[in-house]
């Protein structure tokens, strides 16, 4: 008969808004927990900053600032990392690996800007790393991807990633409270991250694109690569033309494989974060407050569609946690889980040759010809026109300007030119639009 082992010891690094989650789910479920990995799972030290404050239902006794010495501990099995940022985050799960331990983490940051670094070390050493919370916090997401679908041939991943900035573009929609205030609502709720300047600026999302699209193409892909605009350029102005074409606007992620002539893997990789109009029809319209929702195309499993709370420090321990029992099993097991493979090796496209469509919402002279220089405006770089609508007559004409898909770079040109014209008083917007043609 095997004999029985004893308790798995986990080390957490960070008691913040998710890391004192974890602390209270440990505590609260310590028997399922033992009894579904079974062996129980118990606390050997919590790395914190500031030692000296008060943490509900953490035992003083296991509180550390060394984090380097906790990680490198014999008494140490799993390492769950949820400081963030990139230093000392990667040099201690490093060790930790080193000697032996498997790690958990949340830090999309360091995942995106050099996961080959950690994944290496994985293989090298034989350790887990898992990072479901990384993405879309509760929602299992890239355990789909790292497993369920692994079959099968990714086509495109399309969603809503970031909790805070849809929480903010949610309250503009709805006439609520403008953007700092919903900002600030958003970080009171524990969403956003340690610098809000990651969300709103869109870092947040880039880095979970560049983890989906390495997951769904098995491609190596960084947040370097990825197209990134935010959302503090997305103005009332923008809210509400979007309102008048039936649409709402959402900060997108999209990884996509780019069809080729021949192979059947495509001759590369779009991945993009940027603010988009999709119509409310849509179902990523309906997604409200802080959630998040993605959609996963491939070619045999068809459409599949993740929804759920993508953010905030409980939903975001359970995705931690649930990657702790997967780890612990696997220890408890004697085999490692999946490791990341990219032999794909696509390369990711400039933005340049994205195909999109534009909205376009022009202030215009109201005079005879205008339409015309407007369209030829549009002609001469080979970008057609779906629909245009005059609102408004003399001072106030404007024009709103709808295209069919066409590559970005040529959009961009047709919005250089059209600043260029006489009869143009000023580009008032300009977004792109996804969602359907
Ligand atoms: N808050 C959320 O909704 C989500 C957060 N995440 C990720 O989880 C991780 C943690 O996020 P939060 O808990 O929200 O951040 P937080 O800022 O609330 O917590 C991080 C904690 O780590 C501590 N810390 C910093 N350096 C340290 C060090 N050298 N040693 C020990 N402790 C140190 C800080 O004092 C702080 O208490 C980040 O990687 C974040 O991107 C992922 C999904 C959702
Ligand atoms: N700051 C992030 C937290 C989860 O990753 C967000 O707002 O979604
Ligand atoms: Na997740």
């Amino acid at each position: 008969m095997k004999p029985e082992r004893g308790p798995l010891r986990v080390a957490l690094l960070g008691c913040g808004v998710v890391g004192s989650e974890v602390v209270r789910l440990l505590r609260e479920q310590a028997d399922d927990l033992a009894a579904r990995v079974g062996t129980p799972l118990e606390l050997a030290g919590v790395a914190v900053r500031r030692p000296e404050r008060v943490r509900a239902g953490v035992d003083p006794a296991l509180v550390t600032t060394d984090a380097q010495g906790l990680v490198t501990r014999d008494d140490v099995d799993i390492v769950v990392e949820v400081i963030g940022g990139i230093e000392p985050a990667r040099t201690l799960m490093l060790e930790a690996m080193k000697t032996g331990k498997s790690v958990v983490t949340a830090n999309k940051a360091l995942l995106a800007e050099d996961g080959a670094t950690l994944f290496a070390a994985a293989r090298e050493y034989g350790a887990d790393l898992y990072y479901e919370a990384a993405v879309a916090g509760a929602i299992p997401l890239l355990r789909p991807l790292r497993e369920s679908l692994v079959g099968d041939h990714v086509h495109r991943v399309l969603g809503i990633v970031n909790g805070t900035t849809n929480y903010i573009l949610d309250q503009m929609d709805s006439g609520g409270a403008g953007f700092n205030e919903a900002l600030e609502e958003a970080q009171a709720l524990g969403y956003a991250e340690a610098d809000p300047t990651a969300d709103v600026e869109g870092f947040d999302a880039a880095a979970k694109a560049a983890i989906l699209a390495q997951l769904a193409f098995h491609t190596p892909v960084t947040a370097a690569d990825v197209h990134r605009e935010g959302i503090t350029e997305v103005s009332a102005a923008d809210v509400a033309g979007a309102k008048g074409m039936d649409c709402v606007v959402k900060l997108l992620a999209i990884c996509e494989r780019v069809p080729s002539e021949g192979g059947r893997n495509g001759r590369g990789v779009s991945v993009r974060v940027y603010p988009a109009m999709i119509p409310r029809t849509h179902p990523l319209a309906s997604v409200r407050e802080a959630y998040n929702a993605v959609f996963v195309e491939a070619e045999s499993a068809g459409s599949l569609m993740f929804y759920g709370a993508g953010a905030g420090g409980a939903p975001t321990a359970s995705a931690v946690l649930g990657d702790l029992v997967a780890v612990a099993r696997n220890v408890v097991g004697g085999t490692p889980g999946p490791v990341e493979v990219t032999y794909a090796k696509l390369p990711v496209l400039p933005m340049g040759e994205t195909v999109t469509r534009y909205y376009i919402h022009l202030d215009v002279t109201d005079e005879a010809g205008v339409l015309a220089t407007v369209a030829e405006e549009f002609a001469r770089h080979e970008v057609s026109i779906q629909a245009v609508r005059q609102v408004g007559l003399g001072e106030e004409a404007q024009l709103v300007v709808v295209t069919h898909r066409a590559p970005d770079a040529a959009l961009s040109a047709v919005v250089e030119g059209l600043r260029g014209l006489d009869s143009v008083r000023e580009v008032a917007s300009v977004m792109r639009v996804e969602g359907e043609e």
